[in-house]
């Protein structure tokens, strides 16, 4: 079965990210921390260079995220009883999240951290 137009493919990349929204607990952390980055870093005046990276950030994870499912789904539908290697490739591909998790973090705290207790700090004063 293949697209037939620009529209159903974007349909079913949609259909897509909906489905790991709704079933991954994950992406739906994933999505509340980027949606919150994004509205901090618009808060504290991040510039523009500052919010593209921010931006690849989320992108990445987001992306692992979605990579990961797929990962799983496939995994399911080709076995589905234990198998060492099944495990190996779901850990892998989980491990793959979790690095740009991290990382995602690490890069917000570098591009944020100074901005974020320097307002914090000013906030404070006035109480
Ligand atoms: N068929 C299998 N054989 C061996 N181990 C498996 C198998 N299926 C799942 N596992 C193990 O269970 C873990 C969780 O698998 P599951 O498919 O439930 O993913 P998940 O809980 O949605 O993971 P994530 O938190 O990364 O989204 C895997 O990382 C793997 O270690």
């Amino acid at each position: 079965m293949k697209n037939r137009n620009l529209y159903e493919s974007f349909k079913t990349a949609s259909q897509g990210i909906w489905y790991t929204l709704v079933k991954e607990r994950n992406m739906k952390i994933h999505f509340a921390a980027a949606a919150g980055v994004i509205l901090l870093s618009l808060w504290l005046g991040a510039s523009r260079i500052e919010l593209t990276v921010l931006c690849l950030t989320i992108a990445m994870v987001i992306c692992f995220e979605l990579i990961n499912t797929a990962m799983e789904v496939m995994v399911d539908i080709i076995v589905d009883v234990y198998h060492p290697k099944a495990k190996i490739i779901k850990d892998v591909s989980a491990g793959a999240v979790l690095v740009s998790a991290f990382f995602s973090v690490a890069i917000g705290w570098i591009i944020l951290g100074d901005k974020l207790i320097n307002r914090l700090i000013i906030l404070l004063k006035y109480f």
